[in-house]
């Protein structure tokens, strides 16, 4: 098994219960309109059988879920069409700190490492009415029914395949009731369901975690790529926002990834498309508790991206939601990776964005509010980065809109050039 694990909040009804009038109130205002979208990424990975690492001093929860594993490439289906796409599902158990918002991407609370074990393989006969029970210890300590999905299994693939194509051992992860176990150093925490094979877990001190041990999603093809947002004062305050004071990180998919000189799809009817030119940091060597002055031993080079954004369908749930910066092709990578060694100051490097051959985007990396060192040392802390990850620096002031027949180039001094052009659906299709 392998791919991506999309994994949905907020999706079971005593969830949204707990939280209907928080919705109401800002920063949300309104409740969500579509689903709330997140990855685990592959350092979360583990099977059954292996640890579940308890960070120190934190409140650890147990999320006993289903997994539903993809079996054949997926996209823009319709839920009566899902069960062609499905090979089976397998029991999860989305392990998470306590969440006190759902405004922001959720990574410091849900992508720590091992926070995601996954089950064997199954099939299922009534995916919708299946009871799934925690033990910890040998006692039962939850029981709850996917009959209380808001969304159920098809209509999750439908959505997320609206946008995302998936592809086979992607999974998609169902939800979680609001009510969760704590879990301690020294548990045994086993997840049951009629049909599927056990799910168990010890819990241990993250602390006397092998140092060899990695986190890695066995057949994992592609590296993950974290991203920066509003990690520009200016183009935080040409969105409106005030500049963050802790890092703003969401992860885009490989879905999303798209090569030098490709095309990259504007939905129909929407307003703003926005570019976004971006260094990129590729990992080298595996960082797990890396100190900020020792960080840059970490990068094996720089790339240039793409993080285009469709607008038009943030919502403030985990913003900037997938819907609005995981869609496929929307991340065009490279056109290479440049050794770390051919750039001597990767803080001054000045990132333009040109459309048709016009200049509309220029900044240095010299303003970046979190710098390279500080956000490997910022995200090694909670999680391990592996080799082939990369960091996506975020973008300065100066954006626009782009339309089908635009010629987008980003260009980071010294790392590359990158050439996309935009198409319509109907081009595409
Ligand atoms: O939530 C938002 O609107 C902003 C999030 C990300 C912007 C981004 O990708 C960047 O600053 O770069
Ligand atoms: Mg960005």
């Amino acid at each position: 098994m392998k791919g991506t694990v999309f994994a949905v909040a907020l999706n079971h009804r005593s969830q949204l219960d707990a939280w209907r009038d928080a919705f109401h109130q800002p920063p949300y205002n309104t409740p969500p309109k579509t689903a709330v979208w997140f990855i685990k990424p592959r350092n979360t990975l583990i099977r059954s059988g292996e640890a579940i690492p308890h960070p120190e001093g934190e409140q650890v929860l147990s999320g006993a879920t289903v997994a539903l594993i993809v079996g054949k490439t997926a996209s823009k289906i319709s839920p009566q069409e899902a069960a062609d796409y499905i090979a089976g599902y397998a029991l999860a158990n989305e392990v998470s700190l306590p969440e006190e918002s759902f405004y922001r991407p959720a990574i410091k609370a849900k992508c720590r490492d091992g926070f995601c074990p996954v089950g064997d393989r199954a099939t299922v006969d009534n995916i919708d009415n299946l009871t799934i029970v925690t033990e910890i210890n040998g006692r039962e300590v939850d029981r709850w029914n996917t009959a209380d999905l808001q969304r159920n299994a098809a209509t999750l693939l439908s959505e997320l395949s609206a946008f995302a194509t998936l592809n086979p051992g992607d999974a998609i992860l169902l939800g979680t009731p609001q009510t969760r176990v704590t879990l301690h150093p020294g548990d045994r925490v086993r997840v049951l369901a009629d049909g599927l094979p056990t799910l168990e877990n010890s819990v241990i001190n993250a602390r006397e975690l092998p140092a060899q041990q990695t986190f890695a999603w066995p057949l994992s093809t592609s590296g993950t790529l974290f991203a920066l947002g509003l990690n520009y004062a200016d183009h935080a305050s040409e969105l409106d926002f005030t500049p963050p004071t802790e890092p703003l990180v969401f992860i885009k998919a490989p879905n999303t990834f798209k090569e030098h000189n490709q095309t990259s799809v504007r939905p129909d009817n929407v307003e703003y498309m926005h570019y976004e030119a971006e260094l990129v940091v590729v990992i080298g060597k595996t960082a797990r508790h890396v100190a900020e002055a020792g960080a840059m031993d970490y990068v094996a080079g720089y790339t240039v991206c793409n993080d285009y954004a469709i607008r038009d369908y943030l919502e403030n749930y985990y913003r900037p939601n997938l819907r609005v910066k995981s869609r496929d092709g929307l991340t065009p990578i490279g056109p290479q990776i440049v050794d770390k060694s051919a750039i001597a100051d990767p803080h001054n490097l000045t990132l333009r964005t040109w459309i048709n051959g016009e200049l509309r985007q220029q900044g240095s990396t010299a303003d970046l509010i979190f710098s390279i060192p500080f956000l490997i040392a910022y995200l090694s802390e909670f999680m391990t980065l592996q080799p082939g990850d990369m960091i996506a620096t975020g973008t300065p002031k100066g954006l626009a809109d782009v339309r089908p027949g635009d010629e987008v180039v980003v260009e980071v001094e010294g790392v590359g050039r990158l050439v996309n052009r935009i198409v319509s659906e109907e081009a595409n299709s």
